[in-house]
């Protein structure tokens, strides 16, 4: 399991992460979303003891960051947004010199179990740098997983992916959480955080709000007001008494409006986690 515990770092003046505390637990898929820049590499370089916090404390797998680094190493996968795979090695090349690392002792057999559960068997000898970046994304997964961590710390997966290989790794990640590996994932796409058992929202280095993604759409219900209007232009719109935001959908207008507005007979609509997230930060701005 991960714990932050009021985890800050800054750069220079700017301040990338503000007392960020969340939990993660095993067998969960716990998303951290955020726009560029919110601050999500950031936090997920300090809890694998790549980068040292301000201020702050943060346990990985029962172990403190920063205590014991290189013991924590060896309980995580991590895949990053640099993908730490090497492209003159081939597919089974990369996975041994991950598991040997790790489990030095059954190194063929796990190798041998994530080719065949990735898929990757067909590649197994091609140059990782001739993958395709699907494949490449996948394979990057996979070294992640071969030593079967306990925690899994996967910057933007998906990002690049088409949405049947998104599909594809998302089930992978799922497949990781249901073997009891806590997973924190970092994404930008609001759609994917659907996918998440929990979510945390970041933005400006700071939590927003944090819970299952029914949780944050119920209470941005209880703030605010989630419309559809069909036929209003947009300046129509924006003009009207207690909206807080509004943008072109189909042949009408989708808003945001205080609770208290005077908008009788739009129509009311469910928020998506893009809506919540638009509405936190307009809350905080
Ligand atoms: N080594 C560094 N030196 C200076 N500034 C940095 C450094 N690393 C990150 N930052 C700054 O900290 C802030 C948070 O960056 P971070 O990469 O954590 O964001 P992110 O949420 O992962 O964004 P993205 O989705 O673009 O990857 C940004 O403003 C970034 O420019």
């Amino acid at each position: 399991m991960v714990q932050a515990e009021e985890v800050s770092r800054s750069f220079g003046s700017l301040k990338a992460l503000d007392r960020v505390s969340l939990e993660v637990r095993p067998g969960e898929v716990f998303d951290l979303l955020g726009p560029n820049g919110a601050g999500k590499t950031t936090l997920v370089r300090i809890l694998t003891g790549v980068l040292k916090p301000d201020g702050g404390r943060a346990w990985v797998a029962g172990l403190e960051v920063g205590r014991e680094p290189h013991r924590v190493k060896a309980r995580i996968g991590y895949a990053t947004q640099e993908q730490s795979i090497y492209r003159d090695l081939t597919v089974e090349e990369n996975l041994l010199f991950r598991a040997r690392l790790y489990r030095p002792k059954e190194a063929r057999p796990l190798v041998r179990e994530v080719l065949e559960r990735f898929g990757l068997l067909p590649y197994a000898h091609t140059l990782a740098g001739h993958l395709s970046g699907g494949w490449r994304q996948r394979l990057a997964l996979a070294q992640a997983v071969v030593h079967r961590p306990e925690v899994l710390f996967l910057d933007e997966p998906t990002t690049g992916l088409d949405p049947l290989s998104r599909r594809s790794v998302w089930e992978l990640i799922h497949q990781e959480a249901e073997r009891g590996a806590a997973v924190l994932v970092t994404t930008h796409y609001m759609d994917e955080a659907e996918r998440c058992h929990r979510l945390a929202l970041l933005f400006g280095g700071r939590v927003l709000a944090t819970g299952t993604p029914q949780e944050l759409k119920a209470l941005a219900k209880a703030r605010a007001r989630f419309l559809y209007a069909p036929g209003l232009s947009l300046r129509e719109a924006r003009g009207m008494p207690g909206v807080l935001e509004a943008w072109p959908s189909g042949a009408g207008v989708r808003l945001i409006a205080r609770r208290e507005a005077p908008l009788g007979g739009l129509e009311e609509v469910e928020p998506s986690l893009e809506d919540v997230f638009t509405l936190l930060t307009k809350e905080v701005l």
